[in-house]
C-alpha cells in the first residue's frame, strides 16, 4: 500500500485573471476550488493511475466535511486526525496574458507534538515493510523543523520506504534521517544547498545527498527534471504543452515515484512516468489531477537522456 501524509493540507483557490494589477481592484475571469496540499495531490494522481492509496495527516475540524467530500469524489481512502481550526485556503493566481503563475500559501491551522505523536502511532499501526510512505509539504504552526526527521526515524524502524518532499530546514533535517527519495524543485533545493542552475552545478550540489544513498530528483519547471542516484543520472527535457496551471506538477512526479518504488520499477521507468504525469498535470486547470489516459498519452513522448 502507498500512504501519503499531509501535515498541512489546503483548499487551492485558483483565480484566473487577464493580468494582475497590484494596488487596484481586479476582476477574475474564472475561478475554481480544488482539494490540495502536497500529499493529497500525490494521492489524487496515484488513485487516477489505478493504485490504492490511503491519505493521512491532519485536517482542520471546522471545514473537514468539505475536505472529506472532495476526497470522496476522487475515491481516495482517508484516515486523517482532525485538529482545531480550518484547513487553509491557498490562493493560486493565473495571469493569462503573461502566462504567469503566482501562489499565496497560507500558514494554516496550529497543531502540536501531542497530535504528531498520535499521527505517528496511527501511521505505525497501519504500515508494514512493503509499504511506501510519502511525507510532503510545509509544516503547520506548532511543529518543530525536525518533525520529518522524527517521523522518518520512527517509520524506518518498520522498514517502510519513505519519500520526502519538503523545503528549508524541514527538508535538511529530514535528509539526516535518510529517506529513500527526495524531490525538490530548484528553488526548494536552493533552500538547503548553494547551487547554480546548470546540470553540472546541480550535480555537484546534490552529491552530498546522493552519497548518503538518497535518490534525488530535481524538477526545474519548464526546464525539465533530473534524477541522481549513486549509479545513475537521467535528464528529461520538458514536453511542450499548453500550460493551464503548474500547481501540483511536482506532486504528480512524486506520485509516479511512489508507484515505481512500490512496484519495484527501475528508476528510469519511474522517472519517465513522473515526467508524463507532471506534463499531463500542467495541462489541467487548478490543482485537479490528470486522468490515467492523459498521463499515458504523454508517456510515449518523454525523452530520457542518460547523463
Ligand atoms: N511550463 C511547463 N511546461 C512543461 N512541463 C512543465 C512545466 N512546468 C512544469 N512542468 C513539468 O512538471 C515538472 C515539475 O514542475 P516544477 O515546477 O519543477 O515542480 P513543483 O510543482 O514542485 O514546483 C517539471 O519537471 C516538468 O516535467
Ligand atoms: O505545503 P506548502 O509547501 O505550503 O504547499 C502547498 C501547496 O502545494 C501544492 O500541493 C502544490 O505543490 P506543487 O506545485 O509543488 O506540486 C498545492 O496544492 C498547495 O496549495
Amino acid at each position: 500500500m502507498i500512504y501519503t501524509v499531509t501535515l498541512n493540507p489546503a483548499i487551492d483557490k485558483t483565480i484566473v485573471l487577464d493580468s494582475l494589477n497590484l494596488g487596484h481592484v481586479n476582476r477574475s475571469l474564472f475561478s475554481r476550488d480544488d482539494i490540495g496540499g502536497k500529499g493529497i495531490n500525490v494521492a489524487k494522481v496515484i488513485k487516477k493511475l489505478g493504485h490504492n492509496v490511503v491519505a493521512m495527516g491532519f485536517i482542520g475540524r471546522e471545514n473537514s466535511n468539505y475536505v472529506y467530500k472532495k476526497l470522496y469524489e476522487y475515491g481516495i481512502c482517508c484516515d486523517f486526525i482532525e485538529v482545531d481550526g480550518e484547513t487553509r485556503t491557498n490562493i493560486k493566481i493565473v495571469e493569462e496574458r503573461e502566462g504567469r503563475f503566482t501562489d499565496i500559501n497560507q500558514l494554516g491551522f496550529e497543531t502540536d507534538n501531542f497530535d504528531l505523536e498520535n499521527l505517528i502511532k496511527r501511521i505505525k499501526s497501519r504500515v508494514n515493510s512493503n509499504d511506501v510512505v510519502v511525507l510532503s509539504g510545509s509544516l503547520p504552526k506548532g511543529l518543530n523543523v525536525d518533525t520529518y526527521k522524527i517521523m522518518i526515524e520512527k517509520l524506518k524502524e518498520i522498514g517502510v520506504k519513505i519519500i520526502l518532499d519538503a523545503e528549508g530546514e524541514a527538508l535538511r533535517k529530514g535528509i539526516e534521517a535518510g529517506p529513500l527519495l527526495i524531490k525538490p524543485n530548484l528553488n526548494e533545493l536552493k533552500t538547503i544547498v548553494n547551487c547554480g542552475e546548470s546540470l553540472e552545478d546541480i550535480k555537484k550540489a546534490v552529491s552530498v545527498i546522493v552519497d548518503k544513498g538518497i535518490t534525488t530528483v530535481v524538477s526545474m519547471g519548464e526546464k525539465g527534471a533530473i534524477l541522481f542516484n549513486k549509479d545513475e543520472c537521467f535528464y528529461s527535457k520538458p514536453i511542450k504543452v499548453d500550460v493551464k496551471s503548474t500547481v501540483g506538477a511536482g506532486d504528480s512526479m512524486v506520485a509516479a515515484f511512489a508507484i515505481g518504488i512500490h512496484d519495484n520499477l527501475p528508476f528510469e521507468e519511474s522517472f519517465r512516468l513522473s515526467i508524463a504525469a507532471s506534463t499531463a498535470k500542467v495541462t489541467k486547470e487548478g490543482s485537479q489531477a490528470p486522468d490515467r489516459n492523459e498521463i499515458l498519452k504523454y508517456l510515449e513522448l518523454v525523452e530520457i537522456q542518460r547523463r
